[in-house]
């Protein structure tokens, strides 16, 4: 089930003409017997599932991927997945542009493209037996046209498409740039730990040093956006000190 040259071995591929989440569809698959990491693809999807509960919109053309990943790391270091996705996602996103500019990272793993919301990932844990026993990343690019403006939160970053970078690769070809560029940094993460996947996703923060605010259901903190801890925490000096977050949404200042 190996594709194409660049395509990373030992890495296995299907596209499904529709689902009804990839997320949904890793599950089912991962308790039916996935031993090594398998790439979904839905050209359509008719109940994609967002962060936080929300649903994500995905007009036709988009791209829409979930990677099964068999593992059986700690959830805490299935989560730095998250960074690893997000710089795959960036690095993709270059080679299919042949730009950087416009590009950066929004904690803990959106991509942004000239301020806008390109591309999301939704990290969640599979399971067998009660046991954790991998990760299924979901991902979500608006490569031929971003949603509408009302169809995201009131607070959310603008919805932008990669059209506005100046191209609009196929999801399938988007794959192809995707799978490999995973696969580099799950070796770098693996044989190197977090500290190297750190840096470079740092290298590439939008608002770093800026004053931005982390909202969780219940609480919101707004500091200056000093670094990620070694575990992948945002940390934020605050007027009552620096304050390590672990989850949450982020809100920039206007
Ligand atoms: O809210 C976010 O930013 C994360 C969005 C993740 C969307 C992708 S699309 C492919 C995969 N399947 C889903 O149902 N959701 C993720």
């Amino acid at each position: 089930m190996d594709a194409g040259p660049s395509w990373p071995a030992g890495h296995d591929k299907i596209i499904l003409a529709e689902t009804d989440s990839t997320l949904s569809e890793a599950q089912r698959r991962f308790a039916g017997g996935v031993t090594r990491p398998l790439w979904i693809l839905a050209l359509h999807q008719t109940a994609a599932r967002g962060r936080r509960g929300r649903a994500w919109s995905m007009p036709p053309g988009n791209f829409a991927a979930t990677l099964v990943l068999p593992t059986d790391d700690t959830p805490d270091r299935i989560a730095l997945r998250s960074f690893t996705t997000a710089l795959a996602l960036y690095d993709a996103v270059v080679a299919a542009t042949g730009r950087t500019e416009g590009l950066s990272l929004k904690w803990p793993n959106d991509v942004l493209l000239n301020g806008g919301k390109l591309a999301g990932i939704l990290l969640e844990t599979l399971q067998i037996g009660g046991r954790v026993a991998g990760a299924s990343i979901g991902i979500g690019v608006n490569l031929a046209s971003a949603p509408a403006p009302g169809e995201v939160e009131e607070r959310a970053l603008r919805p932008v498409a990669l059209t506005e970078a100046g191209a609009s690769p196929a999801p399938e070809d988007f794959l192809d740039l995707l799978a490999p560029a995973f696969a580099r940094y799950e070796t770098q993460l693996t044989t190197y730990g977090f500290a190297p996947i750190r840096t470079e996703w740092l290298n590439r923060a939008a608002h770093l040093g800026q004053t931005i605010t982390a909202r969780t259901g219940t609480s919101e903190t707004t500091g200056t956006f000093d670094t990620l801890d070694d575990t992948g925490q945002l940390i934020l000096t605050t007027d009552k000190g620096r304050q390590a977050i672990a989850a949450a949404d982020i809100y920039f200042q206007t």
